[in-house]
């Protein structure tokens, strides 16, 4: 497919855009190819599809269920029962009403970490959407269940040719809290011959740094660290419960953190999020969602503006987190955790980007885009989504959208009464 977009707003200027077999090959204004299809940019703005480095995608079937509680009972009473009974079918419609939801706020990568694996990478197959999705497992330091986990990951690892490219494999043990430090140093051996990535929830809560001070006579980066399982490749979500030599640890091993600013609020996890010193230290430093059962949306244009407004106010520093901050934080960053050359418009780069409805209020007047991002919008400001070269939304809709929605409705409605 060679896509040509015409007169397009890219960092003020107005410009083309040259799409052909999923990059981005020419910038520039006035380019005349021969291209199979051209978009009209006039009055939008052209930007890097964002990248959801933390999410479970499924749980759009639990969003409205089980708010207002803390994260321990909030997983105790109402959603590890309710996702003990989840089939297949069940997955697949949550992913797929996440990965129209992404879609439509302008993310084109999500980072995955939830049961039925082969749910959500078909899902994500389907919806031409980009994913880094991981075999979940926990065995709750029972031996049994770690073998069972092992087998599952390899398993899965063999299964993964039936997939397009656009689909990453990853591990992803839930958290230090459900999983043994044998079965977490089996996970890192295995990203490492593999070279795969390795998602896990890490220093969440003040409970949870307290139960591993009890249980392993260490806060969580240092138990990771006595384990050796601090790598490049380990993706943290969360990371909130860290201080200063732990930072320090973090980056020494090229460790990158997902900051999910709604879910640390709404499951009042914590606010003292360390952007800055992160940043400072060298961390990665990406952008999440978190599941919808704790964000209760996937709209990574939110997200900056939660992120950006909650790290100024702990600090009482309005410059802690700006917007210019906050956005690479949500593109360039989150693609470079697995080292996607995605996540910047510029030519040779992997063809993931979106088009913003600049005839909207939030962008009248335009003094500052990313500020009008960042600060004014929300994802209801994507009118146009392309993902590996391929539209996958235009004039803000989802070819099926209605579809995927009343589908996943139903199954949610039908998941609650089983
Ligand atoms: C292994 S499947 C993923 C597992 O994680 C649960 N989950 C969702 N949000 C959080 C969070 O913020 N901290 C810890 N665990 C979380 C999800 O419900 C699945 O059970
Ligand atoms: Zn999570």
């Amino acid at each position: 497919m060679k896509l040509l977009i015409k007169e397009v707003e890219l960092n003020g200027v107005a410009t083309d855009i040259y799409i052909e077999n999923k990059y981005i090959k020419q910038i520039g204004p006035g380019l005349s190819v021969a291209a199979d299809k051209v978009i009209d940019g006039r009055r939008k703005a052209a930007i890097p599809g964002f990248v959801n480095t933390h999410t479970h995608a499924a749980m759009t079937l639990f969003r409205g269920f089980g708010d207002d509680m803390p994260l321990m009972p909030w997983l105790e009473e109402k959603i590890w029962p309710n996702e003990a009974k989840l089939t297949k079918e069940d997955v697949f419609w949550g992913a797929k009403l996440a990965c129209l939801e992404m879609i439509k706020s302008g993310t084109t990568t999500f980072f995955d970490m939830y049961h039925k694996f082969h749910a959500t990478a078909e899902a994500v197959e389907e919806m031409g959407i980009r994913a880094v999705i991981s075999s979940a497992c926990f065995d709750h330091f029972q031996p049994e269940l770690a073998e069972k986990s092992k087998q599952t990951i390899q398993k899965l690892y063999k299964e993964m040719d039936r997939y397009d490219k656009r689909i990453h494999f990853s591990v992803g043990p839930h958290a230090i809290y459900t999983v043994s430090g044998e079965l977490l140093q089996w996970a890192d051996t295995f990203a490492k011959e593999h070279n795969v990535p390795i998602q896990l929830h890490l220093a969440e809560t003040e409970g949870e740094v307290e139960n591993s001070v009890k249980q392993f006579g260490a806060t969580p980066v240092r138990y990771l660290y006595k384990l050796g399982v601090l790598s490049p490749r380990l993706l943290i979500s969360h990371g909130i419960y860290v201080d200063a030599d732990e930072i320090r640890m973090l980056a020494d091993h090229g460790v990158k953190v997902a900051h999910n600013p709604a879910s640390n609020m709404k499951l009042a996890s914590g606010m003292h999020f360390k952007f800055k010193e992160m940043r400072e230290a060298g961390i990665t430093v990406g952008l999440g969602t978190d599941g919808c059962s704790s964000s209760n949306n996937l709209d990574m244009v939110e997200a900056m503006k939660l992120a950006s407004l909650l790290g100024k106010v702990w600090r009482k520093d309005p410059e802690a987190v700006t917007a210019d901050e906050i956005f690479h934080s949500a593109t360039e960053a989150g693609a470079s955790f697995v080292g996607l050359k995605a996540g910047r418009i510029a030519e040779g780069y992997l063809a993931d980007l979106s088009l913003v409805d600049l005839n909207m209020p939030a962008f009248t007047p335009n003094f500052n885009f990313i500020s009008n991002l960042v600060y004014a919008a929300n994802g209801s400001c994507i009118d146009t989504v392309i993902c590996d070269g391929k539209i996958l939304m235009q004039d803000k809709k989802v070819p099926g959208e209605e579809e995927i929605m009343e589908r996943a409705a139903q199954i949610a409605y039908n998941l609650m009464k089983r």
